[in-house]
């Protein structure tokens, strides 16, 4: 198994590996054990967010792993209840004790949640820890155009990513094309659909081509496309699979065909909506 992670250079020249390994919806306990296996893997980059409720756990599998701190690459999130100024400085705090670190390598706002009014001043307070080194590079998550715009019409950082909701199903080219227009790296959430692209029959029939499994097919097709991806799985061998990413490539052709199955396909809330 080939194991060497390209790594994504930052707008502030911070590099990121291009796949990390994600633990939505994983209990603390089940967390820890699945972070040591992929840490075990070869993954090096781990996104959890506060609301996940397993930053102990995440933190726990880190400092059983005896991998250099430096190694690793650490994503947690600020959660909607925490938006303002000084609460976004608290909840890093309470973040970072969970988890056990002295530093973040990046910090997200989880979502711009429009109605409270606050992620403006949540952004200055990131802007704060990035200044002060607790947060190598800063970002935020589900955030729209018009919501990115607001923060980079403050002229200050821009967010070095901004991870949403992407896969086959929910491509969301308008976000990425604004992303990467102002320099924002584009990572997708969810890359697997939670596994609703899976069965389908112009994905399985790539897979077998290349004698890989949907699911790795459809890692590719991202890869290819120079998004970060932080695949989610409990499961040992599908830990391992989701790595095995870079042995093989997609043809263009291969590559129009997955982006044929587009269908407005959302697996999560509407970013515009969304508000805790
Ligand atoms: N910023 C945000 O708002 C959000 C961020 N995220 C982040 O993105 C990460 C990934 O998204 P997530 O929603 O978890 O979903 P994914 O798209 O990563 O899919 C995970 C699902 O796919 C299954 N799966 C994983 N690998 C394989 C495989 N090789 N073959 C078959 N099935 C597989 C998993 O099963 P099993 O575990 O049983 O093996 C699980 O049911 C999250 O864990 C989280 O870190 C997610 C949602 C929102
Ligand atoms: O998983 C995440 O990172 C999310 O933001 C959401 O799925 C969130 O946790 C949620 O459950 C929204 O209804």
């Amino acid at each position: 198994m080939t194991t060497s992670i390209p790594e994504i250079t930052l707008n502030n020249g911070v590099r990121m590996p291009q796949l990390g390994f994600g633990v939505f919806q994983v209990s603390d306990d089940d967390t820890a054990a699945a972070v040591s296996h992929a840490l075990a893997a070869g993954y090096r980059s781990i996104d959890t967010a506060a609301i996940y409720g397993n930053e102990a756990g995440t933190g726990r599998a880190i400092a059983e792993s005896g991998i250099d701190r430096e190694e690793l690459f650490i994503t947690s999130k600020l959660w909607v209840a925490d938006l303002g100024y000084d609460a976004t400085l608290a909840a890093f705090d309470a973040s970072l004790d969970k988890l056990g670190l002295d530093y973040l390598d990046l910090y997200l706002i989880h979502w711009p949640a429009p109605a409270a009014g606050l992620y403006l001043e949540s952004w200055r307070a990131l802007e704060h820890l990035l200044a002060s080194g607790k947060a190598r590079a800063i970002g935020v998550s589900n955030f729209l155009p018009e919501h990115l715009q607001k923060i980079i019409d403050l002229g200050g950082t821009v967010p070095a990513i901004n991870q949403i909701e992407l896969h086959p199903a929910l491509q969301q080219r308008d976000i990425a094309d604004f992303n990467a227009a102002h320099g924002i790296a584009t990572e997708a959430w969810s890359p697997l659909a939670q596994g609703a692209v899976l069965a389908d029959p112009a994905v399985t029939g790539i897979a077998a081509r290349h004698g890989v499994s949907a699911a790795q097919a459809i890692l590719r097709w991202h890869l290819q496309q120079g998004r970060i991806i932080i695949p989610k799985s409990v499961t040992p061998r599908r830990i391992r699979e989701n790595l095995d990413v870079f042995g093989f490539d997609l043809t263009a052709d291969e590559l129009s065909v997955i982006d044929g199955l587009e269908r407005d396909g959302r697996t999560g809330p509407h970013p515009a909506e969304f508000n805790g």
